[in-house]
């Protein structure tokens, strides 16, 4: 029977049916392995086997071949993927490939901040300490940076010292950006014995531990490193979303209700906010969904123009003749290419060589008050620009990510202890799997603006595409 082919005949009298349908082979993406102890030492059981109070049932830990898959559907008519990518699924083995009592962990947190680091990082000690036994584990303040700084950049932490983290917005730590020096980081990891890494932030630290990764293989060394990706603008792929984001959105809707507040009390107003979201939009799109009150919003996935027919501000023009107001979300990477900007301003970067963006909010506000003077000289007119750009990602994670950052935590350590490396811990699909670092390095999330929640967008903005005629 081909499957693509509806049922014909009456809807209600009809039954259900089996379909065999032969699926494309599967290939499984391992996680790399630490390479065997030159003691010849051999596995280790699973101390949590012998914990007190867990009496693991025979469920509770995950065999050699458990797997998840990549992608959870697909159009049988369009054909399926192929290869089907598995992973391997995350959490405890019943033994493990690293003695926990020789482990020695360091933590490190780069890049910008997110709700959340906190929380990884308390989960990541008392996890260590309370699953496996692992006493030896430190802070390492400032970013890579810190690898090769100074003696008190390498704290010693355990569950008491962390106790209160997850209520705390920030990284404990501290973040830098910048300061990538490898063969430094290396050495300096060397020289404090450290045998395993955990490297918490996001597109530019998973490639930074790929290269520390790289590294350690290059120079024979048995030492793990595992990426915890953190990235408020949820913009790593594979990984069903990254941990901070849902605060994140949650905290976007203050400034929206407050864009909206303003807006409905002006004549003619217009709420408009930039929120983060440096190459996708998903922040600017999930607050507008949750939202409703948005009118428009604005991400770097879709071109837009202001001025002239079918321009943004024709539009907001009609929306505020028919509805009094209108309130404009604009994340911070969308219509960069319109601002004007200098050579100097062209080749700004960042400490680790992200380009630096200029600032829609103002621009927007200003361009669109010259606009309403020329077009509408005799019309009352207010913008009022809410900028909460830092105020969504210094907060502590909510309840929802709090959990998550556990679940990432546990299942970093859990990978470590079994001997894999080189890996990043994520949920995919909504099953906790290993994925190469390699590959979560170079996995971009850009909004996909043909799929159905840019089309949920549009039905609650009712908004057009600004496209030049
Ligand atoms: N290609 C790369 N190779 C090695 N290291 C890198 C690379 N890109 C960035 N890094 C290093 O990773 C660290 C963090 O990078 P970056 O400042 O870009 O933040 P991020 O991890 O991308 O987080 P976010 O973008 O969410 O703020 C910095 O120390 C930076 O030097
Ligand atoms: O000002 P900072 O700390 O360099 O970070 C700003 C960038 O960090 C991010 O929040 C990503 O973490 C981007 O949205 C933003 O462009
Ligand atoms: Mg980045």
């Amino acid at each position: 029977m081909d499957p693509t082919v509806p049922n014909s005949g009456d809807h209600a009298a009809s039954t259900p049916t089996n379909t065999t349908v032969t699926l494309p082979p599967l290939t499984l993406r391992d996680a790399p392995r630490l390479p065997a102890s030159p003691s010849g030492a051999t596995a280790v059981p699973n101390p949590i086997s012998s914990h007190p109070y867990f009496h693991p049932p025979p469920t509770f830990y995950i065999s050699p071949g458990d797997v998840s898959l990549r992608h959870a559907f697909f159009d049988l008519a369009s054909g399926t993927p192929n290869p089907l990518v598995a992973y391997r699924r995350a959490g405890p083995r019943e033994s493990l490939a690293v003695d926990p009592a020789r482990a020695r962990a360091a933590l490190v947190t780069c890049g910008g901040l997110c709700p959340g680091l906190n929380t990884v990082l308390r989960e990541l000690v008392v996890g260590l300490h309370e699953l496996y036994g692992v006493l030896d584990v430190f802070g390492v303040a400032a970013g890579y940076r810190g690898f090769y700084g100074a003696d008190d950049d390498h704290v010693r932490l355990d569950p008491a010292s962390v106790d209160d983290w997850h209520k705390k917005g920030g990284t404990a730590l501290k973040t830098t950006r910048g300061g990538f020096d490898l063969n430094k980081i290396v050495d300096g990891i060397v020289a404090r014995g450290y045998t395993q890494v955990y490297a918490i932030g996001g597109d530019g630290t998973m490639r930074g531990a790929v290269a520390i990764f790289e590294e350690f293989k290059r120079r024979g060394l048995r030492i793990s490193i595992t990426g915890i990706p953190k990235t408020v603008d949820n913009d790593i792929g594979i990984i069903d979303r990254s941990f901070g984001f849902q605060t994140a959105v949650e905290i976007a809707q203050q400034a929206i209700d407050a864009a909206h507040v303003e807006a409905v009390s002006a004549v003619n107003g217009i709420g408009l906010v930039k929120l983060m979201g440096r190459s996708t939009g998903h922040i600017a799109l999930h607050a507008t969904l949750s939202s409703r009150d948005v009118d428009c919003c604005l991400i770097p996935e879709i071109d837009f123009h202001v001025e002239g027919k079918g321009g943004l501000f024709e539009f907001l023009y009609e929306r505020i003749k028919k509805k009094g107001h209108a309130v404009v979300v604009v994340a911070e990477g969308a219509g960069q290419e319109l601002i004007p900007r200098t050579d100097d301003q062209k080749r700004e970067q960042d400490e680790s060589g992200n380009m630096l963006f200029l600032d829609v909010g103002p621009w927007l506000k200003s361009e669109l008050g010259r606009w309403w003077k020329r077009e509408h000289p005799t019309e009352l007119f207010t913008v009022k620009y809410i900028d909460p750009t830092y105020m969504i990602r210094a907060v502590p994670a909510n309840a929802t990510d709090n959990l998550y950052c556990t679940l990432l935590a546990h299942s970093a350590i859990h990978g470590i202890m079994a001997g894999f490396t080189g890996f990043v811990p994520g949920p995919i699909n909504g099953n906790y799997s290993y994925i190469p670092l390699e590959d979560i390095a170079v996995a971009k999330n850009p909004v996909d603006v043909n799929d159905h929640k840019w089309a949920w967008v549009r039905s609650v903005t009712d908004q057009p595409d600004f496209l030049k005629p």
